[in-house]
């Protein structure tokens, strides 16, 4: 499972949990513009805008789960396992494969309204990478400060919808987890009024009972709801210390702790890392599994006009620190 989700205080954010059970070895990856960005079915980008985010390197080309380039545009792909569906290359179409979709948009869209015109003529390809890898089935979330969209490329077709929560997790297509949203519309932050009957007298016995009904559970539908009403509701003062730390305890609320979701082969699905980017800054903020104190990797301290792809390994140390 996996959960993403946008936030604006004085800047705007946008991070995700990476939910799994094996790491293919993902880096924090710059992407400078002058790095040769090569498509199976489309000419090469040989400059193009600079982007950051999460990456496996393989034969030096970046596979990326989520990125937000120079000009704030935010993108990431999150599973959509068996709705995802791609196609046989189309004549008069921007084919593009999977892989290649997130560099494709992060390339050449400042805003997500240019993104939607890039989608007016794309054709997802069912080409995987290599024979090594798997065709990922993925859908997307694009996002700039103003408003996000979703992106599912499906049996019928596919369909770019407006995303007015800032969020996306995975099953079932998206229009169905907006529309579940109804069914929570009695939650509140504030302590609940009695209305379930006049002639019984009920007490608010405890703090956060106008929550109570909001889905608690691991399930991408319910997770959508639980971070939707955190995020909606959230607050914090504007200063970048304290958006980010806020936006990790947005995403906290959905986070998968090791034992509680277990898969085939006594493996077990946990939030990997934790992504939080400052898309104005260019800064990639992320905390992984073990090691939960916030590291940052600025775009804007590399060499941008540079050629070749800049990569960190993350922080996996089980750090403690002591006061005493
Ligand atoms: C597994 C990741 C999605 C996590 C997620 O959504 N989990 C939910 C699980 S579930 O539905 O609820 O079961 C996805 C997100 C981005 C994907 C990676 C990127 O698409 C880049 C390449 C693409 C290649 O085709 C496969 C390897 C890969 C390196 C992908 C591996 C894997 O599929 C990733 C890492």
């Amino acid at each position: 499972m996996c959960t993403a989700a946008t936030y604006k205080t004085k800047d705007f954010y946008f991070g995700r949990t990476l939910d799994y059970e094996i790491s293919y070895g993902e880096t924090v990856t710059v992407t400078p513009r002058n790095f040769k960005l090569m498509f199976r079915s489309v000419a090469t980008m040989e400059h193009h805008f600079a982007f950051i985010g999460m990456a496996h390197i393989t034969e030096n080309y970046p596979l990326y789960y989520d990125a937000v380039n120079e000009k704030g545009l935010c993108i990431a792909g999150l599973n959509f396992v068996e709705n995802a569906h791609y196609c046989e290359k189309e004549k008069g179409k921007d084919n593009i494969a999977q892989w290649e979709f997130i560099p494709w948009i992060m390339g050449q869209c400042t805003t997500v309204n240019e993104a939607r015109k890039l989608l007016d003529r794309i054709n997802f390809l069912a080409e995987p990478f290599s024979p090594h890898f798997p065709i990922a089935q993925l859908h997307w979330i694009i996002s700039d400060k103003n408003s996000s969209i979703t992106v599912e490329s499906v049996k019928d077709g596919i369909f770019v919808y407006d995303n007015p929560v800032g969020v996306l997790t995975n099953n079932p297509p998206f229009p169905v987890q907006i529309f579940n949203l109804n069914n929570y519309m009695g939650l509140s932050i504030d302590t609940p009024k009695n209305c379930f009957s006049e002639h019984l007298s009920l007490n608010a016995y405890s703090r956060g009972m106008g929550a109570i009904g909001l889905p608690g559970d691991l399930s991408s539908m319910s997770r959508f709801v639980r971070v939707a009403f955190t995020k909606m509701n959230s607050l914090s003062e504007n200063d970048e210390k304290s958006s980010v730390s806020q936006f990790f305890h947005i995403l906290g609320s959905v986070e998968q702790q090791r034992g509680c979701c277990r898969l085939a082969n006594e493996k077990y699905e946990i939030s990997i890392y934790t992504s939080c980017c400052n898309a104005d800054k260019g800064i990639y903020y992320y905390k992984t599994y073990d090691h939960h104190s916030i590291v940052g990797v600025d775009m804007n301290r590399e060499e941008l006009n540079g050629e070749a792809l800049i990569s960190y390994k993350l922080m996996t140390d089980k750090a403690l620190e002591m006061q005493n």
